[in-house]
């Protein structure tokens, strides 16, 4: 079942179209990354589905209902989640702190004023979910990078989201970690649906098999990784040549 739909997405800057008539379609737990050149429009993308920046043209459908003139915290209660290229974590809280505070982000002021002081089942859930719950009283400030980023799908996670909307997610983690956080975002993908901006070709060859690639505002393909590497268009973006050309002299 579809569960969010783009129509014909245009977005522009001035003179400069960042996205270009774009149509996409995302089902119920899929795990779909991303991939692109810089500049290719992929941030501007998820910024347009979460309220961030409007739609020059085109509209965005979420479980049926449009959803491209709301703002974005309505967007966000609605069910869409996303992590940013900087961190969002507070430092001197502890883990299970920003997950808690993460929890009570969709609860309205007087459910605020009732929420119980102790950690609720859910965030116990939550930790253990994300391999956290050794840290669970340290502070976020002491995590590797690789638990800081997390920290962040946890608190995501913590808003109950339906969908989530992830900006490079393993950049600067080692191999464990990488490895760690496909695994995680495999299981997670059991019950929600992930959208994944990803470069790491290692990590696509082992993770992803549903891949959309952008290029200048537009999808040029979309396939397993297979397909998309023999796909001219993409040999031609990211090589600079297609292998016909590569073998002539
Ligand atoms: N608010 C803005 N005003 C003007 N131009 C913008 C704005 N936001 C993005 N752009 C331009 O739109 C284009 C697409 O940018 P975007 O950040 O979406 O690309 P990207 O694929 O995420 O690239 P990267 O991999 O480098 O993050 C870029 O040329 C960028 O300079």
């Amino acid at each position: 079942m579809s569960l969010l739909t783009i129509t014909d997405l245009t977005v522009t800057f001035g003179d400069y179209t960042a996205l270009d008539h774009i149509n996409l379609t995302l089902t119920q737990g899929e795990l779909r990354f991303l991939i692109g050149p810089n500049g290719a429009g992929k941030t501007t993308l998820i910024d347009t589905i979460t309220g961030r920046t409007r739609p020059t043209h085109g509209h965005i459908t979420y479980n049926n209902k449009p959803i491209h003139h709301l703002p974005e915290h309505r967007i966000a209660r609605n069910g869409i989640g996303r992590t940013f290229q900087t961190s969002v974590v507070f430092e001197h809280l502890t883990v299970a702190d920003n997950i808690d505070l993460a929890t009570t982000h969709h609860l309205r002021p007087w459910q605020l004023l009732r929420a119980p002081r102790t950690l609720p089942d859910t965030v116990h859930h939550i930790l253990d979910r994300v391999g956290l719950t050794p840290h669970t009283h340290h502070k976020a400030a002491t995590l590797s990078h690789g638990q800081r980023q997390w920290l962040e799908i946890a608190m995501l996670l913590a808003a109950r989201p339906q969908l989530l909307l992830l900006d490079e997610p393993v950049a600067g983690m080692n191999t464990d970690e990488r490895t760690r956080t496909g695994q995680l975002l495999t299981e997670i993908a059991t019950d929600h649906t992930i959208v994944v901006i990803e470069h790491d070709m290692d990590f696509l060859r082992r993770y992803a098999r549903d891949i959309t690639v952008l290029h200048e505002g537009r999808i040029l393909t979309h396939g397993d990784l297979t397909t998309i590497q023999n796909h001219p268009e993409v040999q031609q973006v990211y090589l600079g040549h297609t292998p016909h050309q590569e073998h002539t002299p």
